[in-house]
C-alpha cells in the first residue's frame, strides 16, 4: 500500500532556490522514492501568476509521487497541516551587502511565519529556515513558535548545509581525495563568513585528513576565507545569489533529517547548551540522524584556535539576537 503523502510547504515558491527546489521534492529526492508529497506553496500577492507558472511546469513533469499542490499568500492556509516547512522566501543579499543587513527587512517575515507556523503545522512539523541571515530567522521564527506552544521548539532549524558542502569540496581539491571519501566535516556557529569550518577530525579511507593536508596556514588563510566568502564570491560571479547548491542543501537537510545520516552532518539548531553555546542560540554543530530525530555529537575537542573561531561567531549571533530583541517582545 503506498504511504499517506506528506505536506510540505516552501516559501519563496516563486523565487530562484524555490525553482531549483520544487522539482528535487517532488521527484522523490528529498523524502524518498516511495514519499507521496504534497506541496504547499507560498509567496507574496505580486508572485502568484509567477508561482502559477512553476506550477504548470511541475505539473508538467507528471511526477508520480506529487500528489497535490496549492499556492496562496496567506501564511495560515501554507502551513496547514504541513509536515515539513522550508523557509525560503526572504530579500536575498545584493552585491555590497552583508547578511546582516537582511536582519530587520526579514525579521518581521520569521514572527509572522513562526506563528503560523506553531499554530497550523503538524505538531513534530519540521522546519528549515534558508532566507538569510538564517540563523537568527530560525531563532525568530522559534521564539515565535513557543509562545503559541504546540510545535517541538527543537525542530526550528538554520541552514548550514550549503557551507558544510563547500567546506568537502574544498577539502577535496587539496588533499585529491573524492569527496565522496571525506567523513566527519563540521562547520560551527553562523551560516556567514565568520563560520568556522573545523576539518580537524575529518577523515578519508581511514586517514587523517588535517594530517594529510598539514597546512596551517592554507587552513587560516585560504580555505576558511574562501568557505566563508563563497556566498559573496558566487553573488559577484552570477549577479545573484546561490540557488542551485543552496536548493541541494536544504534537499540534503532534510532528507538525512527524516531519513538518517550516513556520516556527520552540520545542522543548524538550537543550542541545547553543548560546547557552551547558549542555549537557543540556532549553531552549525555537528549532527547525526536516526529514526527521523538528530542529535548533536558530543566530546569533541575543542582546542584554542578553535575555541577562538566558535567565541567569533558566536558574538556575531548574540549580536544579531540582540538586534531584534525588540521584534520578540
Ligand atoms: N542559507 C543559505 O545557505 C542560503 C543560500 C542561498 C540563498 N539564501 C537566501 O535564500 C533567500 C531566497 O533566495 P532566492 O535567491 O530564492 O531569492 P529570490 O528573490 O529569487 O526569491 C525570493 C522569493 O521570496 C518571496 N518572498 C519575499 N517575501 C516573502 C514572504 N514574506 N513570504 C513568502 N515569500 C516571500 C519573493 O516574492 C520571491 O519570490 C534569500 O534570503 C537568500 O539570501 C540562503
Ligand atoms: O551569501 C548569500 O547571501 C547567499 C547565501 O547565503 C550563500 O551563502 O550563498
Amino acid at each position: 500500500m503506498s504511504k499517506a503523502p506528506m505536506r510540505v510547504a516552501v516559501t519563496g515558491a516563486a523565487g530562484q532556490i524555490g525553482y531549483s527546489l520544487l522539482f528535487r521534492i517532488a521527484s522523490g529526492e528529498m523524502l524518498g522514492k516511495d514519499q507521496p508529497v504534497i506541496l504547499q506553496l507560498l509567496d507574496l500577492p505580486q508572485a502568484q501568476k509567477a508561482v502559477k507558472g512553476v506550477m504548470m511546469e511541475l505539473e508538467d513533469c507528471a511526477f508520480p509521487l506529487l500528489a497535490g499542490m496549492i499556492a496562496t499568500d496567506d501564511p495560515n492556509v501554507a502551513f496547514k497541516d504541513a509536515d515539513v516547512c522550508l523557509l525560503v522566501g526572504a530579500r536575498p543579499r545584493g552585491p555590497g551587502m552583508e547578511r546582516a543587513d537582511l536582519l530587520t527587512a526579514n525579521g518581521a517575515i520569521f514572527t509572522v511565519q513562526g506563528k503560523a507556523i506553531a499554530e497550523n503545522a503538524k505538531e513534530d512539523v519540521r522546519v528549515l529556515v534558508v532566507g538569510n541571515p538564517c540563523n537568527t530567522n530560525a531563532y525568530i521564527a522559534r521564539a515565535a513558535a513557543i509562545k503559541v506552544g504546540r510545535t517541538n521548539p527543537a525542530n526550528y532549524h538554520g541552514m548550514l548545509r550549503l557551507d558544510h558542502n563547500r567546506a568537502l569540496s574544498q577539502l577535496a581539491a587539496k588533499s585529491g581525495r573524492a569527496v565522496s571519501s571525506l567523513k566527519k566535516m563540521v562547520v560551527w556557529g553562523n551560516h556567514s563568513p565568520s563560520m568556522y569550518a573545523d576539518y580537524r577530525f575529518c577523515e578519508s579511507n581511514g586517514d587523517s585528513v588535517k594530517a594529510l593536508i598539514n597546512d596551517h596556514a592554507w587552513n587560516n588563510d585560504v580555505f576558511l576565507p574562501t568557505v566563508g566568502k563563497r556566498g559573496a564570491a558566487i553573488i559577484e560571479a552570477r549577479g545573484l545569489s546561490s540557488a542551485a547548491s543552496a536548493a541541494n542543501a536544504a534537499i540534503d537537510h532534510v532528507r538525512d533529517w527524516v531519513l538518517g545520516s550516513s556520516d556527520w552532518v552540520t545542522m543548524g539548531v538550537p543550542s541545547d547548551g553543548s560546547y557552551g553555546i547558549p542555549e537557543g542560540v540556532v549553531f552549525g554543530f555537528p549532527c547525526e540522524c536516526k529514526d527521523g530525530q538528530y542529535k548533536i555529537i558530543q566530546g569533541l575537542e575543542i582546542d584554542a584556535y578553535s575555541q577562538g573561531k566558535i567565541d567569533l561567531t558566536l558574538k556575531e549571533l548574540e549580536d544579531e539576537r540582540a538586534a531584534v530583541a525588540d521584534m520578540l517582545k
